[in-house]
């Protein structure tokens, strides 16, 4: 892996460039899972770049990140959507991989909200579910393979940063109480998603060995961006859709997971996916963006979760419209 630390002058040419170009002033910044690039579509009066055209930005090289930053407006919240995220796996250091993390802070973003493929280690997930991530568990960086390694910024955050509570738990609450409203309930949970290294899908016995720590999703992508997110004190919300079960039961078993299954799960989810990350946005308590210093993420309260309003009737006709909960 190559060995690419940033300074703080990258993450801000970065930023600079991306002000220059467009009037939007993001408080909510999107990535997109693979296969799920559709999350942008629901932005309005979009700005889009190719992140070849951006300063500093890697290039996209896996199927199904399209390699574009989209600003836009969603239900009242101006947000910068990433279709295409980097992995580890493409061979970018991880300064590389959470490059955008950084200059979305600078652009005075407020909350993160990150999106990807998992497979599911737990019977009760099935491809097609949704799991809102309550914790992960990050192998590489257990091992040393962290974002943060290297020199600490004191301007992005502390060189020791803590990781508990690094999924905000008011939001989890927003979005079940979604969900339910919804009536999605049944094919979504929260859980814990852990991040492997890739690209080569789990063997059998790594597969029994995740389900025996408790795993619930596993994928590839997602940690390292939520570690530099929290180290940097944006809020974060992230959910994993299920694309496939990972098989952890026999060696005569003769089921293989693909990258175009992942995909094809997407597809069919694009919809449910598109409005529940609706939803949840339009309800995030954000700041106005007028300057670009920390918010105070004090957790909402339980209770103040409980009386969300009813979806729109616009929210419900997608909803019944759909007929992909049988997957
Ligand atoms: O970007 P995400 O984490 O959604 O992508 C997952 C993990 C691999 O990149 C790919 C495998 O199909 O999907
Ligand atoms: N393993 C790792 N990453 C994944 C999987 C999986 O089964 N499915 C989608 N991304």
């Amino acid at each position: 892996q190559e060995n690419s630390f940033k300074d703080h002058d990258e993450y801000q040419q970065a930023a600079d460039w991306l002000l220059a170009h467009t009037k939007h002033r993001p408080q909510v910044a999107i990535i997109c899972g693979s296969g799920l690039g559709m999350l942008a579509e629901a932005l309005e009066n979009q700005d889009a770049f190719n992140y070849s055209q951006i300063p500093g930005f890697p290039h996209s090289t896996v199927q199904g990140h399209a390699g574009r930053l989209v600003f836009g407006q969603l239900r009242g919240k101006t947000c910068v959507c990433m279709q295409g995220r980097f992995h580890m796996y493409e061979g970018h250091s991880l300064c590389k991989t959470t490059f955008p993390v950084r200059v979305f802070k600078l652009l005075g973003v407020d909350t993160l909200v990150v999106t990807n493929a998992a497979g599911s280690l737990d019977d009760s997930l099935k491809p097609g579910d949704i799991m809102i991530l309550k914790d992960h568990i990050n192998f590489p960086g257990l091992c040393g393979l962290n974002p943060l390694c290297g020199p600490n910024d004191d301007r992005f955050g502390p060189r020791f940063p803590a990781m508990s509570g690094c999924y905000d738990a008011g939001l989890r609450c927003v979005a079940m109480e979604i969900g339910k409203q919804l009536g999605i309930t049944a094919v979504m949970r929260e859980g814990v998603y852990a991040m492997v290294g890739g690209p080569n899908f789990e063997s059998i016995a790594e597969a029994r060995l995740l389900h025996k720590l408790g795993v619930d999703a596993v994928g590839m992508s997602t940690a390292p961006e939520v570690v530099v997110a929290t180290h940097c004190g944006l809020r974060v919300f992230g959910l994993s859709l299920i694309t496939n079960k990972v098989l952890i039961c026999s060696y005569e078993d003769d089921q293989s997971v693909d990258h175009e299954g992942v995909l094809a799960v997407g597809r069919l989810r694009a919809q449910t996916l598109k409005t529940l990350v609706t939803e949840v946005i339009a309800r995030m308590d954000v700041n106005n963006n007028t300057s670009s210093s920390a918010h105070d993420h004090t957790e909402a309260p339980l209770s103040e979760c409980d009386p969300c309003s009813p979806p729109d009737n616009h929210t419900e006709v997608l909803i019944r419209a759909q007929s992909d909960t049988s997957i």
